[in-house]
């Protein structure tokens, strides 16, 4: 197949590095271009005055003039296999209840895990086929999936074989994540060694024999898994062969990020509570920070400092982090407008947050995240636009006329 005509074509890279700090504001591209595709992988690129050399005109056209076509997205950062919605307690936060507090009264993720214990793995698997269906028309080609909504051994290997279904039959790229340790059940609320233990001692094993997870995450937080069980339970993955991501200083300053450094992890994701002890420890390091701007404005939380994180030469991705607590949307589009606006990320930056670095944070940038020869035909077509900066401009139109995901329409 062969793509011509292209206003622009965006995210050329042929060296694929993790971008950090200034690097992020570069966004290769190349106007008036062609690209071809054999099977599921792109083979070539190049400007449309050099094509008629090439002698591949009888190969099937598709003749894209005024569209941008892009990398399709990266989501490095969701839990989109959830039983049931929680808009009640959307309404509880605006009449001024706050996410800690639903919490604390039994709602927020215990809420989730009772709602998903009760439902049977069948339904699951299509509400959240529903949602990959969803997030693919909106550019989605690579996401990672978290248990932590099932809290009892039962709960938590339906949700990884769940997401395991998902990983065989859809053509999105995915990868899984072990969050047992998203919350403590009510059972063990006064006794969080005893879940501990059975994190360890009943999830770990099965998932490391059934090949169930490529990473292991914990919600490292007051209230939920203090620094120690934290480390306790990092330390029980990796032994397992699990690598680390982690929720860190979403709320306060927990100590995630210093953590998740120690322990090597892929990414520190969250961090609307950072400063400058944060920002240094990262540097050292070479965990990518993501952002997870769409949960801040959901539930109207202080944003993370993004610029100072640039100016630190810090590496960063963005993603949805799609759940149905505190970011009820798996839409990369409006993801990337709300970096813009709310983060002050340009466009070029925003884009590589959410494509080669997302692909970073999945250890995909192999097979995604820019336009490169043998990498995953995995594309964006936008509509005609003016420019690429059009797209974060626009927030929430809808620009995207066809997805590609290897090498095949959506
Ligand atoms: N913060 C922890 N976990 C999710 C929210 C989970 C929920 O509220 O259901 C998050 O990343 O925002
Ligand atoms: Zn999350």
């Amino acid at each position: 197949m062969l793509i011509i005509n292209i206003k622009q074509l965006v995210g050329i890279r042929e060296e694929t590095s993790l971008l950090k700090g200034k690097a992020m504001a570069e966004l290769p591209y190349l106007d008036n271009a062609f690209l071809r595709i054999i099977d599921d992988q792109i083979v070539e690129y190049g400007e449309m005055k050099d094509l008629s050399e090439k002698g591949w005109d009888n190969e099937e056209q598709i003749d894209v003039a005024g569209q941008y076509v892009l990398p399709a997205w990266c989501d490095s950062h969701s839990h989109l296999v959830y039983a049931g919605s929680r808009e009640t307690e959307f309404v509880d936060k605006i009449k001024g209840m706050s996410y800690e507090t639903i919490a604390k009264n039994g709602g927020g993720i215990l809420n989730s895990a009772r709602l998903l214990n009760n439902t049977p793995e069948e339904e699951l698997f299509h509400l959240a086929w529903q949602r990959l269906e969803e997030v693919k028309k909106l550019g989605t080609g690579a996401i990672e999936i978290k248990s932590g909504y099932g809290l009892t051994v039962e709960g938590e290997l339906k949700m990884l074989r769940v997401i395991r279904k998902l990983q065989k039959e859809s053509d999105v790229l995915i990868k899984s994540t072990f969050l047992g340790a998203h919350t403590y059940p009510s059972v063990f609320k006064d006794n969080h060694q005893a879940y501990i233990q059975q994190i360890i001692e009943e999830m770990l094993p099965v998932i490391a024999e059934e090949q169930l997870a490529d990473y292991i995450d914990v919600f490292c937080e007051q209230g939920f898994f203090s620094v120690q069980e934290t480390e306790q339970i990092l330390e029980a993955g990796i032994r397992f062969g699990l690598k680390p991501k982690l929720h860190a200083n979403q709320l306060h300053v927990s100590g995630g990020v210093q953590t998740g450094v120690k322990y090597k992890a892929i990414s520190v994701d969250h961090l609307e509570s950072i400063g400058e002890a944060e920002i240094d420890c990262l540097k050292e390091s070479n965990t990518i920070a993501t952002l997870l701007p769409s949960a801040a404005f959901f539930l109207r939380m202080s944003y993370p400092p993004a610029r100072q994180m640039l100016d630190a030469n810090l590496p960063l991705a963005i993603a949805t982090d799609y759940n149905p607590g505190s970011s009820p949307s798996g839409n990369m589009p409006l993801l990337i407008a709300l970096s813009c606006i709310q983060l002050k990320m340009t466009p070029e930056e925003a884009i590589n947050a959410a494509t080669i670095n997302g692909a970073f944070a999945m250890e995909l940038h192999n097979s995604t995240g820019s336009i490169s020869r043998g990498k995953k035909a995995n594309l964006i077509l936008t509509k005609p636009i003016p420019s690429l900066a059009y797209l974060p401009y626009s927030f929430g139109s809808t620009l995207i006329d066809k997805v590609l995901l290897q090498g095949k329409w959506v």
